[in-house]
């Protein structure tokens, strides 16, 4: 296993370590979620008793697969713990994510839990906030307009697309537009010249996370809410 993987699923297990009976978990999405509820599979079928709620199509395919039983945020609005994996992560534990296009559902079910726990590799902690373009998700019917704006804002708009050159479209049916910033010397300020209408949610997550779980080397690092 690479170095990075095995960061990963460090992070992935301390965080899973964390479930207990009764709860009602939110199940992240990308590679680093995937490892987590891998190892909530792995724990449900030895008894463990969580229902989760995936955050993409593609946390609820696996999480069936491995048996994990799943419920809705119209049964339960309010969810005990989050799982979910960041693009990057600062000391003050602000999040880039939506790299894997799911930070529409993932915010949601983030700000609806009780707790959000990120697990990370260490390639993901930046300081300042950056390196990683910031995916904000766009209704298709603004999206011109949405993009004049952006543009007018030096922002760096950029509409995502599949491998097949055709407009990438989220869980929601909605587009991604990648902000290509270098770094944010601000990430509230930009939070809120990114509400503009036909922005339906962006990829900055404030105020959300609790607790970083970051794999390094052979351990976990553990960042906390000043
Ligand atoms: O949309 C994707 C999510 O925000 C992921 O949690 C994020 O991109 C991190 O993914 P990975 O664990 O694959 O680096």
């Amino acid at each position: 296993m690479s170095e990075l993987a095995s960061e990963k699923l460090l992070a992935a297990q301390a965080a899973v370590k964390q479930l207990a009976d009764g709860m009602i978990v939110g199940l992240g999405s990308g590679s680093t979620s995937a490892l987590a509820i891998r190892e909530i599979g792995a724990a449900v079928e030895q008894g463990l008793d969580i229902i989760g709620i995936p955050t993409s199509v593609a946390s609820e395919e696996l999480a069936r697969e491995l048996g994990i039983p799943l419920t809705t945020l119209d049964e339960y609005p309010v969810l005990d713990t989050t799982i979910d994996g960041a693009d990057r992560f600062n000391d003050q534990l602000e999040l880039i994510k939506g790299g894997g296009g799911a930070l529409l559902r993932e915010k949601i079910v983030a700000a609806a839990s009780k707790r959000f726990v990120v697990i990370a590799d260490s390639t993901k902690h930046a300081n300042p906030l950056g390196g990683f373009p910031i995916p904000v998700e766009v209704i298709p019917f603004g999206v011109q307009t949405v993009l004049h704006r952006l543009e007018e804002l030096k922002l760096n708009p950029v509409v995502r697309q599949t491998d097949a050159g055709a407009p990438y479209i989220t869980d929601e049916n909605n587009l991604i537009v990648d902000l290509r910033v270098d770094t944010v010397a601000d990430p509230k300020q930009l939070a809120e010249q990114l509400v503009i209408p036909g922005v339906v949610e962006h990829g900055l997550f404030i105020g959300l996370a609790d607790e970083v779980l970051m794999g390094v080397g052979g351990d976990v690092q553990r960042f906390v809410k000043a």
